[in-house]
């Protein structure tokens, strides 16, 4: 493309000018496959024979597709991003395209001694999910990230992007993250109420759907979640799906919630037939007997002091029994404490102080998993001097946020510029999607919340409350948690 001189710039002699030829000869070294795999096939057919080069590529590509019909999920963990980051790479950031894209952006930079026009180079395409592209570019001399970001909406527009961010990597290294489209068009229903205990699986617990379209599950035996969104944007889902998920265990007594509602009960009064033990900031001051007798607390620290003295109860009988983990009973039930705005829990002050609240939380999220306590918190905030003890939870998962510093805070480092654009979710429309990163990989995964209407949690109470007692033949469901 011929480009003017920017006024003011002379233009010297071309005596510096990149040769065609050389040109080539560094764009081969930088894709050495460009050649090497011609090369590989010639020689495979001279030594080998056609025939039997012809077998081995066909048996790849059978082989591939065995893996793919036979353990689609690890196919799509480990073979479907490189195939579509290769795939990426030379069909949406081909060469010429690259170029052009750059250059309509105003992101080339004029050489004012040779008149040629430097294209920022293009290192690497990771594309980790269908929706997702992390772009590496090395700059030119003269650019910084702020000249991308200054064109970062046009750079968004021209490569058909909904959604970018660009840090720098290290030095005149940028990467630049590319979200498109929405794969969740429509809103997924509320997950399905198990029939019987013995269903309910603690290790996958139904969330909603994945951006590949498969069940979105979370572990939450042996586990403590951390949700992070603003306000509306669709926490309530995450609250009401294991609920659902676990409801005929909480029927059956084998599982017990504890619910603490520091937003008054808005969202959680319409399940309360469902808990075991609950309070809102609307409800008066309580009895707490802390050993030493009775004592007036907050009616939410009592559901959590109460929390950690069964905890406690319930280390003490393992430990009695020789036992390092337990199995969920009515006798022995799985108990989830779950806390809708962590951060007004921890700052509530009074007779308790606020490091006291931080402590038994640290208490309950170090020592409840092998004894079958978990910990389920929704934040707003995830700042750590408003949540100290974020670190102790094992599973993230990120709704819309306000700021992008909260994306990392809640995923952990890195994962914004892994594509977890989560401060860039619209407000409307796009209620309970988020990112989760996963236990095998720290690659950022988009998924929708199944969405429960009023109907569908009084559906759940109605089936699910827990009986005055439980079935004489709980316990012929012994869950492994
Ligand atoms: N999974 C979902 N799918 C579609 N829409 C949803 C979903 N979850 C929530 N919504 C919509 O978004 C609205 C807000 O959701 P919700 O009350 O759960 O937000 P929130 O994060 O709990 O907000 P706040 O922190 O202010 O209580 C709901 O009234 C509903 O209309």
């Amino acid at each position: 493309m011929s480009r003017k001189p920017k006024t003011g710039t002379a233009i010297r002699r071309n005596r510096y000018k990149t040769r065609p030829e050389a040109r080539c000869a560094l764009w081969l070294a930088r894709h050495p496959g460009f050649l090497a795999t011609p090369a590989a096939v010639t020689a495979s057919v001279l030594e080998l024979g056609p025939v039997t080069t012809g077998s081995l590529a066909a048996s790849t590509l059978v082989a591939g597709l065995g893996w793919y019909r036979a353990h689609p999920e690890s196919f799509t963990r480990i073979a479907s991003p490189r195939l579509r980051s290769a795939r990426r790479r030379w069909t949406r950031y081909i060469g010429q395209s690259w170029r052009s894209t750059l250059d309509f952006c105003d992101l080339t930079v004029d050489d004012r001694r040779t008149g040629e026009v430097l294209v920022p180079r293009l290192l690497k395409v990771a594309s980790p999910t269908p929706s997702i592209d992390v772009v590496t570019v090395a700059i030119r001399k003269g650019q910084s990230v702020e000249t991308f970001r200054n064109a970062q909406a046009e750079l968004a527009s021209a490569l058909g992007a909904d959604a970018i961010s660009i840090e720098k990597a290290k030095p005149r290294v940028l990467t630049v993250t590319l979200v498109f489209g929405n794969p969740f068009e429509d809103v997924i229903p509320p997950a399905d109420i198990p029939g019987d205990p013995s269903e309910v699986d603690l290790a996958a617990i139904e969330l909603g759907d994945t951006e590949y379209g498969a069940v979105w599950t979370e572990p939450l035996a042996g586990q403590h979640w951390l949700i992070s969104g603003g306000t509306g944007s669709g926490k309530g889902s995450l609250l009401w799906n294991p609920l659902r998920a676990m409801g005929p265990m909480i029927r059956d007594r084998v599982a017990r919630i504890s619910m603490i509602d520091p937003k008054g009960g808005m969202e959680t009064e319409r399940g309360r037939p469902l808990f075991f033990d609950y309070a809102t900031s609307a409800d008066d001051e309580t009895e707490y007997d802390n050993g030493d007798g009775d004592e007036v607390v907050d009616p939410m620290l009592a559901v959590l002091f109460r929390f950690r003295d069964r905890m406690r109860e319930r280390q003490e009988q393992l430990r009695e029994d020789g036992l390092r983990k337990f199995t969920a009973s009515a006798g022995t039930p799985f108990e989830v404490l779950m806390i809708d705005e962590l951060m007004m829990l921890t700052a509530l002050s009074g007779r308790r102080t606020v490091s006291e609240v931080n402590r038994v939380l640290a208490e309950i999220l170090t020592q409840g998993r092998a004894a079958g306590y978990a910990v389920i918190a929704y934040v707003q905030e995830p700042a750590k001097d408003i949540v100290p003890v974020r670190d102790l939870f094992t599973r993230r998962i990120s709704l819309r946020t306000g700021a992008a510093s909260f994306v990392d805070m809640v995923l952990g480092e890195g994962a914004r510029d892994r594509g977890a654009l989560a401060d860039e979710i619209p407000e409307t429309g796009c209620e309970g999607i988020g990112y989760r990163t996963s236990e095998t990989s720290r690659q950022p995964i988009r998924v929708r919340a199944g969405y429960s209407t009023d109907d569908d949690i009084d559906e759940l109470v109605r089936l699910c409350t827990p009986a005055d007692e439980p079935p004489a033949d709980s316990n012929v469901y012994p869950i492994a948690a």
